[in-house]
């Protein structure tokens, strides 16, 4: 009978520890700040133009989410080698072989994209070619190709980033217009300060790997200057994202308050450049973009 009971707790716990690792691999947390901007825009979207059947809205969100997390673990295999040799990745599940053999990682994200591409197409066409867009921008302009060879990887694969925002618009309208292109480019240019500020706490990591991220490559100076100017612009355009849409109070209040809130951080990183200053300008990104578009969604609501 003990024999018996241990086998099945063991297959248990090693069923538990399989389902974990393939929800790790999709990496989760960017997973869902990624679909909140996608469901931003979605409500920004349909208080201007009206709302979409639950059956649609259900459909997008899923899409996104499966597009998102397919693209995340495609570019989990792709990097396997990297994150086996940096300090920060290496306990992924493809390094530490709880996804073994690596491919099924492969295999998993590919199938998670198919069937975002199925729902994308019930929802429509143009938001259809936004999933495309951000599974090649990210996986094929920036994993396979930049990463590893140009110290400007982030700014021009970073566009993917923006693509589950216009995804969310384009869901429920059916079309591209300027304010969801100007939502897609705020994300954007929130990708420097997100990545760079991480990546100079990273540094000698990136540097061994010799992925050539803006501050691996250039002395750190000239780098934080580089950080502190897109945050400068990043703020900016938040400002101006409010005059080219019909937006109350709320969101112009957050754009100014979590805008200077990060300028004082980047300036302060400048000023006194320590890892730990960098990672707590990392750590601040996530929750600026959110409060962002938390933002448009409660301007959206009121
Ligand atoms: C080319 C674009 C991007 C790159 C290179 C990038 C890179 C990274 C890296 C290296 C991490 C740390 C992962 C870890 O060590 O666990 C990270 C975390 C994260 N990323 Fe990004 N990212 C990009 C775009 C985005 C976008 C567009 C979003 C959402 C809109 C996003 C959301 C997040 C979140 C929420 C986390 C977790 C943050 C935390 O732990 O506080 N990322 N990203
Ligand atoms: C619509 C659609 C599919 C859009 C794609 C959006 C998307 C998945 C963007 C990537 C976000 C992200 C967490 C990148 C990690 O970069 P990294 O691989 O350099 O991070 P790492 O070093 O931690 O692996």
């Amino acid at each position: 009978m003990n024999i018996e009971t241990t086998s099945i707790s063991k297959t248990r716990a090693d069923f538990r520890t399989t389902v974990l690792a393939y929800l790790e691999v999709t990496k989760p947390r960017s997973v869902v700040l990624l679909v909140f901007t996608a469901l931003a825009t979605m409500v920004v979207a349909g208080a201007i133009n009206g709302p979409i059947s639950t059956f649609q809205f259900v459909a997008a969100i899923a899409a996104v989410t499966l597009a998102c997390a397919g693209a995340n673990a495609v570019s989990c295999y792709i990097d396997r080698d990297l994150d086996a040799s940096m300090i920060r990745t290496r306990k992924r599940p493809i390094p530490d072989g709880r996804i073994n053999p690596p491919v099924r990682a492969l295999y998993w994200g590919l199938f998670l994209f198919v069937s975002s591409l199925i729902l994308g197409w019930t929802v429509n066409p143009i938001a259809f070619a936004c999933l495309w867009g951000g599974m090649i921008g990210y996986v094929g302009i920036y994993s396979l190709w930049l990463k590893r060879r140009s110290s400007w990887n982030i700014i021009l694969g970073g566009f993917s980033g923006g693509l589950p925002a216009l995804f969310g618009w384009t869901a429920v309208t059916g079309k591209v217009d300027l304010l969801p292109l100007l939502i897609a480019a705020l994300v954007v240019l929130w990708i420097p300060n997100h990545i760079w500020s991480l990546a100079i706490f990273y540094r000698d990591d990136y540097a061994r790997v010799k992925v050539p991220m803006l501050p691996v490559v250039c002395e750190a100076k000239k780098a934080l200057h580089c950080l502190l100017s897109t945050v400068i612009l990043m703020v900016l355009f938040s400002i101006l994202i409010y005059f080219a849409g019909s937006w109350g109070t709320v969101y112009l209040m957050t754009a100014i308050l979590t805008g200077l809130s990060a300028i004082g951080l980047s300036t302060y990183v400048y000023l006194r450049p320590t890892p730990q200053n960098a990672w707590l300008l990392f750590k601040f990104s996530s929750p600026y973009l959110f409060l962002l578009f938390l933002g448009m969604m409660a301007d959206a609501w009121l």
